[in-house]
This record gives structure tokens, C-alpha cells and sequence, in this order.
């Protein structure tokens, strides 16, 4: 029997009234990838995060997370663990409080990793959580969610409070932590630097629908940035094309050829939703 994807969507729907979060999103994401996220504002991440650990039900279409409908049971909900946008904590209950309510809360809560990983990042046990900065919530709220050792973390921009330094360690942690469990990470993120650091795995999101996705080695190998008079030839698609330079998926053999950065892939599909840039065929010509 083949191992259950890690996320499944089909046609995936979500509307809030009239306004659609996520429409017709198909997605199919193996294991073992850590799963960068990345759009505009209101692109839909936040929704599709949801979604997975269960916290909002799809308007049609399905998702299946690790095989299964998100949060269809306890023992699923054991599985993943979330970390929200804003690392909420208790503010009256000190970091050792919250190890031990995840301790009763968590069937599988490993106290070890949990007490280890709190002194590798100096948190003060006896602390009120409420007195910690973001950065130490952060990491309190990535601590209690990786101790329930779950199969995969969810993380809803889980740098956005921290400063430069802090975020690279961080991020650094992420990468250690969910290897350390043999898991798989989703992370929403607006800093492309961040997702280019930790992820293998990407997901563009733009108003409320699935850019492009895939193993980012294979994004990066289908992608090039061509300047010069760019010529896309016939099978080759213009993802965004301005002053004379362009993105394209396929090959690419006339013009000044060059490998693309993630962040210029991304911004291309960003760019492309969003309408701004030459329309394909503008700037770029393309083949036929
Ligand atoms: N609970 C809700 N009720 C009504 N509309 C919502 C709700 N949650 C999200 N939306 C709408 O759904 C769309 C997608 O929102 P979502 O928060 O998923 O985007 P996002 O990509 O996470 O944005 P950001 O990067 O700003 O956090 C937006 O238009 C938003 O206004």
C-alpha cells in the first residue's frame, strides 16, 4: 500500500460568504518535505493552514492531511501540531506550567525534548509567559508543539515577530527540530529568504489560487530567467516579462539564459496574479 500524502487537495474550496479564501485548489505533497507557503496578503495561506489542522471545514472539495481528514479524531489531532500566527500562550501560567499542561494534554508529549529545548534556547522555567518577548513565544510555542512529537508541524509565519538574528536562528532550529522528529513542516512566510533557507518544498498562493507547486530543485530546474530580446520558444511558458527581461517555465535557448532564484520565481508568479509586469508575449516574445 503507498504511504498517505502528506497533504491531498482536490478542487479544495473556501468561502467566507462571497469572498473565497481558496478556490479549486488541487495540491499533492509526499512526506518528508518541509513546505514553504508563500503569497500576497489575504492570498488564502492563513486558510489553507486552517484547514489542515481542522480549525475550519472546506466549502467543497476535499483535504486529507497524512491521509486522513484533518482533526477527524483524537488521535489525529495527536499527529500535527500548529503553531499560530501570533504564538498564542497563557500569560499567567509560567513556561514550566505549559510544559506540564502539554505533558496532560499530549498522549505522546516527550518531556525530555520538551525540558532540553527549553534550556537550549534560555528559556527561564519559573517565567510568566506573559512577560516573554516574541521571540521567546515563539519559541515556547514551537517547544510545546514539537514535544507532542507530531508527524507534521504546522507553522502560520512562524519568524514574523522576531528580529534578523533571531529569525535565522530560529529558522536554523525549525530545520534541526523537524528533522530531529523524522516530520514534515508547512510554513506560511512572507520572507522569501526565510523559505529559501529551510524549505524543499513550494507552494504560491495568490488570490485564493495555486500559482505553481512543487520540490523546489524541480521548480528551480523548469524555471530560467532569459534577458536580451527574450525569445521563448514554442512550449515554453512566460510567467512575467519586463524591460526586456522575462521568467519562463520550460527551456529557454535564445536571449542571455540564466538559473532563476527562488525569490525571483516566486516574485514571477507573484507578479503574473497580480497583473503587473508586460502581459507574456509583451515583452517577451514567444516562439511559434
Ligand atoms: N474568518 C474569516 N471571515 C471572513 N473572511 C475571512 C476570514 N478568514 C479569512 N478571510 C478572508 O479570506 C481571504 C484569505 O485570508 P487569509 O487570512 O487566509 O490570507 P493570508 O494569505 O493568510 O493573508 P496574510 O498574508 O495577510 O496573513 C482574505 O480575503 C480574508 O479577508
Amino acid at each position: 500500500m503507498q504511504t498517505p500524502l502528506l497533504l491531498h487537495a482536490e478542487r479544495l474550496t473556501k468561502r467566507y460568504g462571497r469572498r473565497a479564501a481558496l478556490t479549486d485548489c488541487d495540491l499533492r505533497i509526499p512526506r518528508g518535505h518541509i513546505v514553504g507557503l508563500v503569497g500576497p496578503n489575504g492570498a488564502g495561506k492563513s486558510t489553507l493552514l486552517q484547514l489542515a489542522c481542522g480549525l475550519v471545514r472546506p466549502t467543497s472539495g476535499t483535504l486529507s492531511v497524512l491521509g486522513a481528514t484533518p482533526a477527524a479524531d483524537a488521535s489525529h489531532l495527536a499527529r500535527v501540531g500548529f503553531v499560530a500566527q501570533d504564538t498564542p500562550v497563557y500569560a499567567s501560567f509560567s513556561v514550566a506550567d505549559h510544559l506540564r499542561m502539554g505533558s496532560w494534554l499530549n498522549p505522546a508529549w516527550d518531556p525530555t525534548l520538551a525540558e532540553r529545548r527549553i534550556g537550549e534556547v534560555g528559556l527561564d522555567p519559573a517565567q510568566k509567559a506573559g512577560r516573554l518577548s516574541g521571540g521567546q513565544r515563539a519559541q515556547l510555542a514551537m517547544t510545546i508543539a514539537a514535544a507532542k512529537r507530531p508527524e507534521l508541524l504546522i507553522f502560520d509565519e512562524p519568524a514574523a515577530a522576531l528580529d534578523p538574528l533571531a529569525r535565522r536562528g530560529f529558522m536554523r532550529n525549525l530545520v534541526e527540530f523537524v528533522r530531529e522528529l523524522g516530520a514534515s513542516a508547512v510554513l506560511s512566510s512572507h520572507l522569501l529568504d526565510d523559505v529559501e533557507q529551510v524549505c524543499d518544498y513550494l507552494v504560491v498562493l495568490c488570490d485564493s489560487r495555486v500559482q505553481v507547486a512543487g520540490p523546489v530543485p524541480d521548480l528551480l530546474a523548469a524555471h530560467h530567467r532569459i534577458a536580451g530580446h527574450p525569445v521563448a520558444p514554442a512550449g515554453a511558458e512566460v510567467i512575467w516579462a519586463e524591460h526586456g527581461r522575462a521568467v519562463v517555465r520550460g527551456d529557454a535557448t535564445t536571449g542571455h539564459v540564466e538559473p532563476v532564484t527562488l525569490a525571483e520565481l516566486v516574485l514571477a508568479y507573484m507578479s503574473r496574479a497580480a497583473g503587473t509586469g508586460a502581459r507574456p508575449g509583451a515583452d517577451a516574445a514567444v516562439a511559434r
